[in-house]
């Protein structure tokens, strides 16, 4: 699992080693990890003598990071210039850099354009201008700075420790921004590298040890990240001994005679995810064209047969598969059954959801929940609120109706009533396609009909996660996202990374958790 902090949990972990005096060894670490980084990069594609990079530096250390991780590269061949942008740079960074032979340049509001184009054609720009000591935004012509540079397409960008304008804790970014194809982080990662929009702007993250990741141990994570072997870990092994009952038996309140597909996308993708089975309750014009696609599942109409756990909402519309919706969710509450609150459905939710209801709404969908609940104090949330600080709203979404909450997006958020975010971020941007969200609804479903048992009784995996039960719902969630998002990307490599269907995105299921399940044999201790 990567664990995510704040800014203050990593100046927390920092400062013993800053009161010994370990403070200039430490940058020294960010430093040359930085450095390491950048070479390999450049050495990818040309040779690293003779290369060209600038660094623009702010004042503080994160500008000293960037000045000594210049004078690293310097002293390996790179042509080397310095943009100091605050009139000022730390001492001691400036001083290594010019003593290895670096060029500097200060920015002014007048040689903002200037600047811009002498560095655009750069082998790589690194950004140093802020870090963790960021308070707010770019400012005047560090802001233009960086935006000519981002209109310019430079060819390589790497910030450094992250992207500067990115809030470390949240992941909100004030913009502008420069985008970053690599992001270089020092002790641990910033939980801002892991939410939007602030992810969306880091590219890939590389983590730097410094020193201070022992004493991060014992700090709790502001956002988790699954890795493969931990979803591994999690997924729910069927036993030789399983049948059809005991796999786990999901119903679906889902679709309707305007939207059928989402039913048929919801209960196949269910049945590749490896349920028991699948009860289909709803119309008979939806069950027709589900049942032509999974013959495998039972249609009922109104009084289904025992299940598991229920998956309602997707393509629900109409009083009377509305109405169906409503009374499933009525003795899921009534048995303690677990439930995927999709789409349709999210108007239904009852005065306050147990954890163990996930509500699986995008952006808009939970600006239209936040908007309605009367304990979010009739504020209207739009949209834009929502892309704009999904970790706040994805948190308060959990808090205000107790269930467990996955917020969908290129970063998939999910969070636990009490405040637990997993972060998942393994899908393509071909995935925002019409039913994908349907076939995540259903593979969701499939895992929870599963791993209800797991989740609540467990004493193996969920348990060595270290969290209070009603947290591990949020685990579960995050398993789903992240096997979704790698049957999209493993689908869209099918084509040449082109684009795809949710059918598509649905058939990859099985293969997914195929390799997830033999990469866990593989390697488990
Ligand atoms: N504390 C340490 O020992 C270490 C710090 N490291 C680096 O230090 C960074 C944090 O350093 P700092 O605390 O100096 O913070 P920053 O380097 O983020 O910069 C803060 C400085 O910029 C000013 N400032 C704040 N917001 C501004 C804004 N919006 N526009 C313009 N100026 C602004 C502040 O007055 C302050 O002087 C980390 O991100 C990391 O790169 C690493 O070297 C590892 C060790
Ligand atoms: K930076």
């Amino acid at each position: 699992m990567i664990s995510a902090f704040t800014g203050q949990q990593i100046r927390d972990a920092e400062q013993p080693l800053l009161d010994s005096g370990e403070g200039a060894v430490l940058m020294h670490r960010a430093a040359y990890g930085l450095a390491q980084v950048v070479a390999r990069e450049v050495k990818s594609r040309r040779k690293l003598a003779g290369a060209s990079v600038t660094v623009l530096a702010g004042k503080g250390n994160n500008g000293g990071d960037g000045l000594f991780a210049a004078a690293f590269l310097a002293r390996r061949g790179m042509r080397t210039m310095a943009i100091l942008t605050a009139g000022e740079a730390h001492p001691e960074g400036l001083a290594a850099f010019v003593a290895a032979g670096g060029r500097q340049l200060s920015l002014e509001a007048a040689n903002v354009e200037e600047l811009a184009v002498l560095c655009a054609g750069d082998d790589v720009i690194i950004d140093a201008l802020l870090g963790t000591g960021a308070r707010g935004g770019l400012r005047g012509a560090s802001a233009e700075l960086a935006a000519a540079l981002q209109e310019l397409h430079p060819r390589l960008v790497v910030a450094c420790d992250l992207p500067s304008g990115l809030d470390a804790n949240t992941g909100v970014v004030h913009w502008p921004v420069l985008d970053a194809d690599v992001t270089v982080t020092f002790g641990g990662v910033k939980a801002g590298l892991m939410a939007d929009p602030g992810e969306g702007c880091a590219g890939r993250v590389e983590l730097v040890r410094i020193g201070i990741e022992d004493a991060l141990e014992h700090c709790r994570p502001e956002i988790r990240r699954l890795a493969s072997s931990d979803i591994g870990a999690l997924l729910p092994d069927p036993g030789r001994r399983a049948h059809k009952y005991s796999r786990g038996v999901l119903g679906v309140v889902a679709g309707s005679p305007r939207f059928a597909g989402a039913a048929v996308l919801g209960v196949h993708a269910a049945a590749l995810a490896g349920a028991g089975m699948v009860r289909y309750v709803g119309p008979r014009e939806a069950a027709q064209l589900v049942l032509a696609r999974t013959p495998e599942a039972l249609w009922e109409t109104d009084h289904p047969g025992r299940v598991q756990a229920w998956l309602l909402g997707s393509g629900v519309d109409g009083e009377e598969q509305l109405e169906r919706a409503r009374n499933a969710g009525a003795s899921a509450l009534a048995h303690e059954l677990p439930v995927v609150v999709d789409a349709g459905a999210l108007s239904l939710l009852p005065q306050r959801c147990p954890a163990h209801w996930i509500l699986t709404p995008h952006a808009g969908e939970l600006a239209t929940l936040l908007t309605s609940l009367p304990s979010a104090g009739e504020v209207e949330v739009t949209r834009d609120d929502v892309e704009s600080r999904p970790l706040h709203y994805v948190r308060q979404a959990a808090e205000l109706t107790g269930a467990t909450v996955l917020l969908k997006g290129a970063t998939t958020l999910v969070s636990s009533p009490s405040g637990v975010v997993f972060s998942q971020s393994d899908g393509t941007a071909w995935m925002a396609t019409a039913g994908s969200g349907d076939v995540l609804a259903g593979v969701l479903g499939a895992l929870l009909a599963q791993s209800t048992e797991l989740v609540r009784h467990d004493d193996g995996a969920y348990a060595a996660l270290g969290l209070d039960p009603a947290d591990r719902w949020a685990a579960l969630a995050a398993v789903a996202a992240s096997v979704h998002g790698r049957a999209g990307t493993l689908a869209s490599a099918d084509f040449e990374g082109g684009p795809l269907t949710a059918s598509a995105i649905m058939r990859a299921v099985p293969r997914v958790i195929g390799s997830l399940n033999a990469e866990y044999d593989r390697t488990r201790p």
